[in-house]
């Protein structure tokens, strides 16, 4: 089942100087359950894209749909959870406090919220952590966190935005492999925008290659490793192959300026 449909999508910016064409002819298809990694220069339009599935940006062309609505309309219905490239956690909120927050929004009971609270903590391997506040805990634990109160809509979609680009790379291997635990724990469908190659081979079933001014689709690349992913696979000659096959496309694709 297709959950995302992208055809001739464009999108271009008005600003004060200059249009800035964003997304040209964009043609993407997600399957429900795949892990779509996007990955291509600063200022492809990776972020846009993501964006415009998420209805925080209108398209200034072509179609999309999501879940076989219109953004707005998967919007409402809370198809997707969004994670930020910074966890952007209120300060003055608990953890628990903080992943309840859309579910008070949502006018769930406290019954509920609270069930949803310790799930989706136990699924980022935060149990114990309900009454901190964010500046308790790690970077990486607050990307967790932010994980968790995106879960706690029960979305059938990720949608996330460079979540580990800032965090070192230990840590980030670790999330990495939590990640990939709970994606085939809920078989979620999830978009990941990333810098990282070797970031985006482990995690995909499908990378998609962007390519700058404009933002275009330049190549998509199939992921096939499995499911079963020990972070060992980095080194398997399978793995490296993907890697310079996506490495192969963003040097095809790059503007040198
Ligand atoms: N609201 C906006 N108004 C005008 N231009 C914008 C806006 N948002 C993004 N852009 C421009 O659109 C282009 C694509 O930006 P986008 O953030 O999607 O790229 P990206 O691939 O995610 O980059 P990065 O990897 O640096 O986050 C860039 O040239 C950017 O400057």
């Amino acid at each position: 089942m297709t959950v995302i449909s992208a055809r001739s999508l464009d999108l271009t910016f008005q600003t004060a100087d200059a249009p800035v064409h964003a997304l040209s002819g964009i043609d993407l298809d997600v399957e429900k359950g795949e892990f779509v990694s996007l990955i291509g220069p600063s200022g492809c339009g990776k972020t846009t894209l993501l964006r415009v599935i998420a209805d925080l940006e209108q398209p200034t062309g072509g179609t999309i749909s999501v879940n076989g609505m219109t953004p707005e309309q998967a919007r409402l219905k809370r198809a997707y959870g969004y994670v930020f490239q910074a966890a952007a956690l209120f300060p003055w909120r608990t953890i628990a406090d903080n992943i309840a927050l859309p579910l008070e929004v949502m006018g769930l009971s406290k019954d509920e919220q609270h069930k949803r609270v310790s799930g989706n903590l136990a699924l980022v391997d935060l149990t114990g952590f309900e009454q901190k506040f964010p500046w308790q805990l790690s970077g990486g634990m607050q990307q967790r966190a932010s994980i968790a109160r995106a879960l706690a809509v029960q979305p059938d979609m990720l949608l996330m935005d460079e979540p580990f680009g800032a965090l070192d790379e230990i840590v980030r291997d670790h999330l990495n492999e939590q990640l990939l635990k709970l994606w085939a724990e809920t078989q979620k469908t999830i978009v990941f925008v990333t810098h990282s190659i070797p970031e985006a081979v482990y995690l995909s079933t499908k990378i998609v290659v962007m390519s700058p001014r404009p933002g275009r689709i330049h190549e998509v690349i199939d992921c096939n490793l499995g499911k079963d992913r020990p972070l060992e696979i980095r080194e398997t000659s399978k793995f490296l192959k993907i890697a310079q096959k996506v490495r192969d496309g963003l040097k095809a694709g790059h503007a040198y300026d």
